[in-house]
């Protein structure tokens, strides 16, 4: 296990950009992390949706182009869009488009909408081209208790997020560090984790995919140089500091994986584990294809592709989170993995994986058939093979309809 920048394999499907939610109450430093992401995107396009430019430190990112009212686009391949929620949907549709050639869209919630809100429109979202990419919550680690007594629904915001970047860190002692940990920790919800933040500065690679090297020609000077300085400006030690909060485990198998035993584990996976992405191989139980997985927080989502020729059929996995324990990960996926003795697979194996695979235009049929269907896409929690029908009515409140949680 190593604290390395998690570049590869691939999270979410080809083509899909993850769409971040980033919340938080008052002045806890939404802004300062999204500056943060920006500023060190290297080459990585961002798309973030903003309440207005103010804050946004568009001078230092040299805009390149004004494309209309509420949108321009930065001197390293971002994007930033001033809109309020009833535009929502518009604009993911422009920033989705190919051309706009985004990485990862970032939505800064402070007065768009409760944040649960939010994720509700994703998840619910018709456009295609999104999947949901976390709900982040920016604590102000100073202000913590003075917060939930002026937003009692803080801890309600706690229960939903997959990240908590507990910020601030440098105005409070160790101490009280851990104890603020423990504290956010019993009102998290299963596979959300909590890293420590001093000005928002986590490691993207947390949030989304970087850009490989190789793949940032043409933005590398201006990028790199905007990095570097910002380096410079704390102290050198950036890098290093970055990479602290959170660590990623690696998993390869030639040995296809067992679909009943990867779902039970997936379901119960531990807390702290905010993130696994990469490709899953089921061998006879679907040998044609591919499954890319995705998950953050308690989301999760299959989506399968045909093989692409001269790729060999293998897992591979990449676990990303905070305070996690490799070694029983890793002992926990080899152990669901397909033995030899194992039977050979039914039309029944695949059942419970399949509940996590979105079907096309569900969003759309959903919005006509009410919150019933969205049953059929959850599990019921201690028997994964048989859909549960009061699910969605008994987690309505916390399971928006559109994507797939994962057991609580
Ligand atoms: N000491 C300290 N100050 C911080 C840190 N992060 C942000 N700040 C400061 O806190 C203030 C609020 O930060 P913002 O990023 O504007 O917070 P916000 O959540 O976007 O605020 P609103 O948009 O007003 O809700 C600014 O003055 C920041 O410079 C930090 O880690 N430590």
């Amino acid at each position: 296990m190593s604290p390395t920048e998690p570049s590869r394999p691939e999270g979410p499907a080809a083509g899909q950009i993850p769409v971040l939610v980033l919340a938080g109450f008052l002045g806890s430093g939404k802004t300062t992390l999204l500056n943060h992401l920006l500023r060190s995107s290297r080459g990585t396009r961002i798309g973030a949706i903003v309440n207005d430019f103010g804050s946004i430190e568009i001078d230092a990112m040299t805009v390149a182009g004004q494309l209309g009212d509420s949108t321009v686009s930065l001197g390293n391949g971002c994007l930033c869009c001033a809109v309020d929620a009833s535009e929502l949907d518009v604009f993911l549709e422009r920033l989705t488009r190919p051309a706009a050639r985004l990485d990862v869209i970032v939505i800064e919630a402070s007065g768009l909408a409760e944040p649960q809100e939010l994720v509700r429109m994703l998840l619910a979202s018709d456009n295609e081209r999104i999947v949901y990419g976390g709900l982040v919550e920016v604590v102000d680690a100073a202000e913590y208790e003075a917060t939930r007594e002026r937003h009692p629904e803080l801890d309600r915001h706690l229960g939903i997020a997959d990240l908590v970047v507990l910020n601030k860190t440098d105005r409070i002692g160790a101490g009280e560090r851990e104890r603020l940990r423990a504290a956010i920790g019993v009102r998290l919800g299963a596979g959300a984790a909590v890293v420590e933040a001093v000005y928002g500065r986590v490691d993207p690679g947390l949030f989304f995919e970087r850009r490989p090297a190789s793949e940032r020609v043409g933005q590398l000077a201006f990028d790199d140089l905007l990095h570097d300085e910002h380096e410079q400006g704390d102290g050198g030690d950036h890098g290093t500091h970055l990479h602290a909060g959170y660590e990623s485990v690696d998993f390869t198998s030639r040995l296809p994986m067992h679909p009943r035993r990867l779902l039970d584990l997936l379901d119960s996976r531990p807390g702290g584990l905010y993130r696994i992405k990469g490709y899953v191989d089921f061998g006879p139980a679907d040998p044609d294809r591919r499954y890319a997985v995705h998950t953050v927080g308690r989301f999760l989502r299959f989506t399968p592709e045909p093989w692409p020729r001269d790729v060999p059929h293998r897992t591979e996995l990449v676990l990303i989170g905070s305070g996690i324990d490799g070694p029983a990960l890793l002992r926990g996926l080899e152990g669901a993995r397909r033995g030899g003795a194992d039977p050979l697979p039914d039309e029944r194996s695949m059942w419970g994986v399949l509940r996590y695979v979105p079907e096309p235009g569900a969003a759309r049929d959903r919005a006509g058939a009410g919150d019933e269907s969205a049953a059929e896409t959850y599990q019921e929690p201690g028997d994964p093979e048989e859909p549960y029908e009061g699910y969605a009515e008994e987690y309505g409140e916390r399971v928006p309809g559109g994507g797939a949680y994962g057991r609580d």
